[in-house]
């Protein structure tokens, strides 16, 4: 059974059409990110999933059930960008307040250990700096160990330190086949998080694929090497090569086929060919590429 369907879902705040006819199945046990510039509808998007806002059509279903059934059954756990915490308890008292809610939680030292609260336990959460307070939300949406995880900009106020902290958890949580859903902005995240991207703009798909699927859409990458004094002639008819561009002695091929240009390059020329890199199409290229396009 799919963890998450989205069905011909449109919702619209007055004129504007923040998701438009969404279309969408997660199998179980992946870990998905949403990627969109500001205003693509992720926020949306999760809230629906959430049941925290109706669509104006459409379904969605979370294992097989409405969203409110599923997070009436436990099913789902959510990290929303602004969920308040009640300053005067302690991170132990609220992380063991939410978990008691839930019919089968995870063990209170389980829930600390593995949101990187151990240490800060009995302190109140009005005195938790942004990132930590970021680290017991996450605590609180885990601490019902549900099967569906839905984190809305995680790591928002994380320094680099707490954001690769909290990644690693994160895939912890997710390699026990649960099924994790986040939207971020961070596309390196994104790329190393997620096995499978969906990328959102004006609240429609644009790319749907695991993220070297999403850089491939971007035109494989580049070639460059030092070209010294000798000729370019030809290298634009190299297998892959899109567009040839010369800087000083570098040349710089674009190419959709990194492997076989390279190969060409140096089986099918006579160049000597120096100081060779290669570099694959970022996930960024292709992010550009795709909501550029979303805005013409
Ligand atoms: N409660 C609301 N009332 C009116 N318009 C809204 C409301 N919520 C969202 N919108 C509009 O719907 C569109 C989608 O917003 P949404 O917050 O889902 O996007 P997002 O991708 O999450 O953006 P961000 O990355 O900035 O959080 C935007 O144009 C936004 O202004």
């Amino acid at each position: 059974m799919n963890a998450i369907t989205f069905t011909d879902v449109s919702k619209t705040y007055g004129e504007v059409p923040a998701v438009d006819g969404l279309n969408l199945t997660m199998e179980a046990g992946r870990t998905v990110a949403l990627l969109g510039p500001n205003g693509a509808g992720k926020s949306t998007t999760i809230n629906m999933l959430l049941g925290l806002v109706r669509p104006g059509a459409g379904r969605v279903e979370i294992f097989g059930r409405t969203p409110d059934e599923a997070v009436a059954a436990g099913m789902v756990g959510a990290m929303l960008q602004d969920g308040a915490l009640i300053p005067e308890l302690t991170v132990r008292e609220t992380v063991d307040f939410v978990r008691r809610l839930y019919p089968a939680p995870l063990p209170l030292t389980d829930v600390l250990e593995m949101a990187g609260l151990t240490g800060l336990a009995g302190r109140r959460a009005g005195a938790l700096s942004g990132g930590q307070a970021q680290r017991v939300r996450f605590a609180l949406a885990v601490a019902g160990a549900p099967g569906l995880l839905v984190l809305d900009e995680p790591t928002t106020a994380m320094d680099v330190e707490s954001r690769r902290a909290f990644w690693e958890s994160m895939r912890a949580y997710a390699d026990e086949g649960r099924t994790v859903l986040f939207a971020t902005h961070y596309l390196e995240e994104a790329d190393a998080a997620a096995d499978r991207v969906i990328v959102m703009t004006r609240g429609r798909v644009a790319a749907d694929g695991t993220p070297a699927q999403i850089r491939a859409g971007a035109g494989g990458g580049s070639v460059s090497f030092a070209l010294g004094g000798q000729s370019c002639a030809g290298l634009d008819a190299l297998p892959g090569v899109s567009s040839v561009e010369i800087d000083a002695a570098t040349v710089r091929l674009r190419t959709v086929d990194v492997d076989a240009t390279v190969d060409a390059l140096y089986r099918g020329t006579t160049l000597r060919v120096r100081d060779l890199r290669v570099r694959d199409a970022a996930l960024e290229d292709a992010f550009l590429a795709l909501t550029r396009h979303a805005e013409d």
